[in-house]
């Protein structure tokens, strides 16, 4: 059987916060607020489990109001949702996920968010692909007030 899924998130750019995409900390002059670590593409990758699982969406499993999801580590509440999946017998069949801001430039932090994101779902690197974008200045994006996430998800197991 094979199910897909799809997430989608978006975080504010602000002064004082570390900017953590994939699970990598990129050096630039804001970070992105939320609740946890607002990881938006790892809360993306989520979503699109969470979607492919028909078991909601991230905000259901860890509440933005819970403390103990405060400056949360975005890779661990990936880890959760990805034991969600192996205990329905679920494998990976492939991610594939956008960043969409328009600063700061992505592409040499994207190797290592991909390894981590591998190394959280058991996979190999292969069955993972993270591009980049901008959106030409347009939006709130184009303007740096956030970056935004989307991400599809295939999950595949053996029929019975
Ligand atoms: N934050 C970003 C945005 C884009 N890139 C890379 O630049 C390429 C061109 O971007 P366009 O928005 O002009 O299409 C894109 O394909 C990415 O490789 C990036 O690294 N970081
Ligand atoms: C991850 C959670 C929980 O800490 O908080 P945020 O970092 O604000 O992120 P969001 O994308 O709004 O998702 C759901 C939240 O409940």
């Amino acid at each position: 059987m094979i199910r897909v899924g799809q997430g989608f998130d978006v975080h504010q750019l602000v002064e004082g916060r570390p900017c953590i995409i994939g699970g990598v900390q990129i050096p630039y002059e804001k970070g992105l607020l939320g609740h946890s670590d607002a990881d938006v593409l790892l809360h993306a990758i989520t979503d699109a489990i969470l979607g492919a699982l028909g078991r909601g969406d991230i905000g259901t499993h860890f509440p933005d109001t819970d403390p103990a999801f405060k400056d949360a580590d975005s890779v661990k509440l990936l880890e959760e949702v990805w034991r969600f999946a192996g205990e329905a017998g679920y494998r990976l069949g492939n991610i594939d996920a956008t960043i969409i801001a328009q600063k700061p430039k992505m592409a040499a932090y994207i190797p290592e968010m991909v390894k981590v994101i591998a190394h959280t779902l058991d996979a190999s690197p292969d069955q993972i692909n993270v591009k980049a974008t901008t959106t030409e200045q347009l939006g709130f994006t184009g303007r740096g007030e956030g970056i935004a996430a989307q991400s599809v998800v295939c999950l595949m197991k053996d029929a019975r």
